[in-house]
């Protein structure tokens, strides 16, 4: 809707969708798929009225992208074949981290500063930064960390599950739990895995009492090495697993914590 175009709201993808059409020819817009970009790619691209592609786990050509769908088990290759801007949402996790030096990287795009000016606070009366606040804590953020520890329903209770971040504190790592954990209040749910609540695909993912339901998979199931910890032999967990032990977690966290040397 032109109109619309014309009169940008004082949303953020309304911004975006002001700066295509004030610098244009932009050849791809890409955001990561965090909450954030996954509520300001697609209706941006729908003020534009092109197609977003979303979760793109490889580029594989300036238009050929592969994606995850069927909650993970499949995997796609989609070939964008509409107007200028490709918008895309991209799971950061996918890939390496690049180096920061220009110099090592010397056809590098270059970074610029966008002057966002132009939105005065009448234009930006819809929404406005207030404040951010995060839980303070040490561990490593779970979207990005190394090592995550991860525990199911199987702990039992909140207090149970400290045994869980001990392990992680020990090891320097992120805490995830799966949705029936974070159900039944032992944890908050920002720190749910799977389908609905964050993918991450860390070095390493131990998984204590957690069964390997196909919606915890599909936030996971990506991770360089996957541990798992249940006692039940036929747990589906262990499909996916790279180390499997089977046995109670009761005894085996008190034991890993006993003979894992302190993080330095
Ligand atoms: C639309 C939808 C979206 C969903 N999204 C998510 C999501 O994002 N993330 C998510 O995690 N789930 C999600 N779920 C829920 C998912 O289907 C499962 O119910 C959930 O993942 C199960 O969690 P769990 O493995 O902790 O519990 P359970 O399935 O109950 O598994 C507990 C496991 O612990 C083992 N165990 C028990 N006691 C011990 C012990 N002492 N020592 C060792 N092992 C033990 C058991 O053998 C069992 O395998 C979603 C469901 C739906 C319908």
């Amino acid at each position: 809707d032109s109109d619309k175009l014309a009169h940008p709201l004082a949303e953020p993808w309304a911004e975006l969708v002001h700066l295509v059409q004030q610098k244009g020819s932009y050849s791809h817009i890409i955001t990561s798929s965090s909450s954030f970009g996954k509520n300001i790619l697609p209706r941006a691209a729908a003020l534009l009225n092109v197609s977003p592609v979303t979760d793109v786990v490889e580029i594989s050509g300036p238009r050929l992208f592969i994606r995850p769908i069927y909650a993970g088990n499949a995997l796609c290759t989609v070939r964008y074949t509409g107007l200028d801007p490709c918008m895309l949402t991209i799971r950061s996790t996918s890939f390496p981290v690049p180096p920061v030096s220009s110099e090592s990287r010397p056809n590098a795009a270059p970074i610029s500063q966008v002057d966002l000016s132009t939105f005065s606070e009448d234009n930006l009366s819809k929404s406005r930064y207030v404040k951010h606040t995060s839980q303070e804590t040490e561990r490593p953020d779970l979207g990005s960390a190394r090592v995550v520890i991860s525990g199911g329903r199987a702990l039992k209770s909140a207090e149970n599950f400290k045994l869980i971040e001990k392990l992680a504190e020990k090891l320097g790592a992120a805490v995830g739990a799966t949705r029936a954990a974070v159900d039944a209040g032992f944890v908050p749910n920002e720190l749910q895995v799977g389908q609905t609540g964050k993918i991450v695909a860390p070095e390493l993912y131990m998984a204590f009492g957690i069964s390997g339901a196909i919606q915890h998979l599909a936030g996971m199931r990506d991770s360089k090495v996957i541990v798992a910890v249940n006692k039940d032999a036929d747990a589906p967990i262990f499909q996916v697993a790279d180390y499997g032990l089977v046995g109670d977690l009761f005894e085996l966290i008190p034991e890993l914590l006993e003979k894992l040397p302190e993080q330095k």
